[in-house]
């Protein structure tokens, strides 16, 4: 895209490292983040990848504005961010919807609080149903819906908010492998009608190459940090399953995976002991 290098980012984290106090260790303090400078362009959708473990969703909560890094900073279009990040839509690995609200109360929450009235939030509400396939399911609750069906509620919550900025924490990874890739699908669909830029973290190379633009590697804990940035140009619109056969695909898996490899044994090494 002619000048996305130039272009003010969406979203910028410069310098950024995290500190924590060290578990089982009073007083010591864990480097979970250092030296992690991450862009993201208006209108693209980037994934993050790294081991188990490793500080995807640290990094995550930074550009939400819900942890403040020990150091460095954030901009959102070009202005700091202070507090939350009011411009993000976020949504996580864990279903964060309302038990006791049916599908269409769920899905209006936000303009709820804002304050529309709620004739409008519902007509609006209504809406964003039918777009993510849910016509008919408004007064469904969430236990009545299965784990694709609440993800598109949750979907259409945050999309309802109309967010420049989407941060998703591994948002797909409890669905079974056919619900995941129609999610994916789905979501692609979405962001191809209204482009936001994601931040997407997974530690699935295959999503991370099927969905992005481009997929920013990590290096294993402690003191995680951007190894390898790789563009992914494979053709637009796609479908998640179809454009795993192609070449490219197979040669970017694997150029990436010669970057991640070593990595990932060492998070896995972490993770036993
Ligand atoms: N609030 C905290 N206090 C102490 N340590 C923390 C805190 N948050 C994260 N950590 C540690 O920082 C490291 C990175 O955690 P994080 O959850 O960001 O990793 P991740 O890559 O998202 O993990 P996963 O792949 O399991 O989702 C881990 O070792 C974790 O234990």
């Amino acid at each position: 895209m002619p000048g996305i290098e130039t272009a003010v980012p969406a979203l910028a984290l410069r310098d950024i490292a995290c500190h924590f106090p060290a578990r089982g260790n009073p007083g010591g303090t864990y480097t979970a983040v250092r030296d992690s400078t991450i862009t993201i362009a208006p209108g693209e959708f980037v994934s993050i990848v790294g081991p188990t473990g490793c500080g995807k969703s640290t990094l995550l909560n930074v550009a939400s504005g819900l942890l403040k890094p020990s150091q460095g900073t954030v901009e959102v279009f070009g202005k700091p961010l202070t507090g939350i990040n009011r411009q993000a839509g976020y949504m996580f690995q864990a279903d964060a919807l309302m038990p006791w609200r049916t599908a269409l109360e769920n899905v209006v929450v936000g303009p709820e609080f804002a304050g529309m009235n709620r004739a409008e939030a519902d007509r609006l509400g209504r809406d964003w149903m039918a777009r993510v396939g849910l016509a008919g399911f408004e007064k469904a609750y969430p236990h009545h819906l299965s784990g694709g069906m609440r993800k598109r509620v949750a979907l259409a919550q945050m999309l309802i908010m109309d967010p420049k900025v989407i941060l998703m924490d591994e948002p797909f990874s409890a669905l079974d492998v056919q619900t995941r890739q129609l999610m994916e699908n789905e979501l692609l669909e979405l962001w191809q009608a209204d482009r936001k830029s994601v931040m997407f973290i997974t530690h699935d190379l295959e999503e991370a190459i099927a969905l992005s633009d481009r997929v920013i590697a990590l290096a294993a804990g402690p003191g995680t940090h951007p190894i390898g940035e790789f563009k992914i140009d494979l053709p637009r619109p796609r479908d998640v399953a179809e454009i795993r056969h192609l070449g490219e695909f197979s040669r970017l898996h694997a150029q990436i995976w010669e970057a991640l490899k070593d990595e990932v044994l060492k998070g896995y090494a972490q993770g036993k002991r």
